[in-house]
């Protein structure tokens, strides 16, 4: 069966817990993810550990966020990792973006628009032009002009962005929570379904899997549901 669309977030204080949670889900998802935490603690030799033998896609998520010139010399430097997915915050403008772009050709640079855990509040607060759906278009405007060929937004805004950049950019969405399941530091949230539906490409799902007693039995859970959404709307599986 073709793996689901999500990104496991292997969001884990130590190496082997990450490799195990990533062996466990490696057989349900396209993709697993790594983050700050593994990647500052254990640094490169992370993604061979994650990788493992499955050769599952490893989105890296460092966030960048500098100048150009320092963006793309970071960018290099993971190039040799390969990474399929690599993210870099909009806000850090155009020349930013494209320095990334141009600087490792074979990864999709992901643009980080609104950071899900951002209320409209918070957004208020640091003097951000909200409600967040007009802030995160502004920046997916600016990001996929500068050569981004994918975006991070809330599942919230998906449909917002979707009719904005139209079929070919990837969409990534965090803050994505099954029903019944706590939202903890995440503020704009929807279900993997509704995420789906509303033109998803890729959902990041960290703790509602990772948290689990049996995360292999979350994905696979997860995977089916979302295969049930996409046969529903004559998408491929
Ligand atoms: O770039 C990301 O992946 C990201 C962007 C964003 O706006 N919000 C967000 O939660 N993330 C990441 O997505 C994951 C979400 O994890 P859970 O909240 O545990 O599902 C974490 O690894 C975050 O670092």
């Amino acid at each position: 069966m073709t793996p689901a669309p999500i990104a496991v977030a292997l969001d884990a204080p130590d190496l082997e817990t990450a490799a195990h949670w990533a062996s466990l889900v490696t057989p349900h998802v396209s993709t697993v993810k790594v983050g700050l935490e593994l990647y500052l603690r254990y640094g490169p030799e992370v993604i061979a550990s994650v990788r493992g033998a499955s050769g599952v896609q490893v989105f890296l998520d460092l966030k960048l966020h500098d100048i150009p010139n320092t963006v793309a010399g970071a960018a290099k430097a993971v190039a040799r990792l390969k990474p399929a997915i690599l993210t870099v915050h909009a806000a850090g403008g155009p020349a930013m973006i494209q320095a990334a772009v141009e600087a490792l050709p074979n990864t999709q640079i992901a643009a980080v628009t609104v950071l899900t855990s951002l209320s409209e509040a918070d957004l208020e607060r640091i003097g951000v032009a909200g409600p967040s759906d007009d802030a995160v278009r502004r920046l997916a405007v600016v990001a996929v002009g500068a050569g981004a060929q994918a975006l991070v937004c809330s599942p919230r805004e998906v449909a917002t962005v979707r009719a904005e950049v139209g079929p070919d950019i990837t969409l990534i969405t965090p803050g994505v929570r099954p029903v019944g399941a706590a939202s903890q530091d995440q503020a704009r949230v929807a279900t993997p379904e509704q995420a789906l539906a509303d033109g998803a490409d890729l959902l990041v799902i960290g703790r509602p899997i990772t948290g689990s007693a049996d995360p292999g039995a979350a994905a696979a859970g997860i995977a089916a549901a979302l295969r049930r959404t996409l046969a529903g709307s004559g998408r491929a599986v």
